[in-house]
């Protein structure tokens, strides 16, 4: 529940994600607990191979079933998305939650105009005419501030640019007025002007229709820009959440602080630029401990041996580090390695 007693859109409660090969298991995802509130922002950051997209592709079951071993909890809207089958699982899809990704070609066909697409989407989910869909569709690009959009409506995807391809595929996510969106990287590729506009639109978008959104990046930027909380994932665990002031304003966990000062970020001139130190480990062969330990330079030997407990500092402030645990913590709650 949240502080208003009303159920989170998003739950996600001990969410494992592993991929089985004859050869392997590599454990993407470990005991992730998140929720989000209606009409909330939450970023998730991390490098890299941090379990970023195979969260999200979890939450609308958009992994390859076969291979992939998902257990736990994932709830949206009060659904149970692990058990859901058939049309609700379509429901799901096509409905209360929509994707953006970082190349619009994967959600828009080449072989149709923009207008024809959007205007299907809308007369397939509202199951209105096809003039009425495409009534919406032109709406719909006016909504994503795609200039001249009645002309745009008779364009292909390949005839606009990268930023007008963007908001397209952000009109044709939104048309069937989705309650949670879930964006992966979709900014990425745009050089830093259109990113930005295209950022200040969604958020502008999100507040007027009071939607969820949990938006992936790799890029802190981003999330001080369109995040009202962040959760920060390394090697398939949540090491630290918080607000967005809190998480970038005063991190608590190393890893955190670590990409702080080797972003670059604000009026830096003159001041060093700190890379942290190795890589992040092999997912077929974690170590026993806090996975960021070997990177880490306030480790101990505690860090190395068993998993750091998550240490809750308020309600959705959290840091999964011995260092910042309370002695009492540190002596209790040190959970044994698997
Ligand atoms: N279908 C799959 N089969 C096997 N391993 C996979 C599969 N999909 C993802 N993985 C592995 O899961 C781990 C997490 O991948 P994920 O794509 O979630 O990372 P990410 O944080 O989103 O990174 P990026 O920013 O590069 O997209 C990676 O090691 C990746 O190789």
């Amino acid at each position: 529940m949240t502080d208003t007693g009303t159920p989170p859109l998003v739950r996600l409660q001990d969410l494992n994600v592993k991929f089985v090969t004859r050869e392997s298991t590599v454990s993407a995802v470990n005991d992730v607990n998140l929720t989000l509130k209606a009409g909330e922002v939450l970023c998730i950051i991390g490098e890299s191979g941090s379990g970023k997209s195979v969260s999200m592709r979890a939450l609308m079951r958009l992994l390859p079933e076969r291979r992939a071993r998902i257990t736990g909890t994932v709830e949206v809207d009060g659904k149970d998305v692990l058990s859901l089958k058939g049309k609700e699982l379509s429901d799901l899809r096509g409905g209360l939650v929509s994707m953006i990704f970082q190349e619009p070609m994967t959600a828009l066909d080449p072989v149709y105009t923009v207008g024809h697409q959007i205007a299907e989407t809308v007369r397939r989910h509202e199951g209105c005419t096809y003039d009425q869909g495409m009534e919406r569709a032109l709406e719909l690009l006016e909504l994503v501030k795609v200039p001249s959009a009645e002309r745009r409506l008779r364009a292909f995807p390949h005839e606009l640019s990268g930023g007008l391809r963007q908001r397209a595929m952000i009109a044709m996510a939104l048309s069937c007025r989705p309650k949670l969106l879930l964006a992966d990287e979709p900014t990425t590729a745009l050089d830093a002007t259109v990113q930005i506009q295209v950022l200040i639109l969604l958020r502008k978008i999100q507040a007027e229709m009071g939607m969820g959104v949990i938006f992936v990046t790799h890029d802190l930027g981003v999330a001080a820009e369109i995040a009202d909380r962040v959760a920060v994932m390394y090697a398939g665990r949540i090491v630290e959440t918080g607000t967005v002031q809190e998480v970038l304003g005063n991190p608590k966990h190393p890893y955190t602080q670590g990409m702080l000062s080797s972003t670059v970020h604000g009026n830096m001139r003159g001041k060093d630029i700190e890379a942290i130190p190795g890589s992040p480990p092999d997912l077929r062969a974690m170590p026993p401990g806090c996975a960021f330990a070997p990177r880490c330079k306030y480790a101990e030997a505690a860090c190395t041996t068993a998993l750091p407990p998550e240490v809750i500092f308020d309600a959705g402030r959290m840091a999964r580090c011995i260092k910042v645990a309370p002695d009492s913590v540190r002596q209790k709650e040190l959970v044994p390695a698997e």
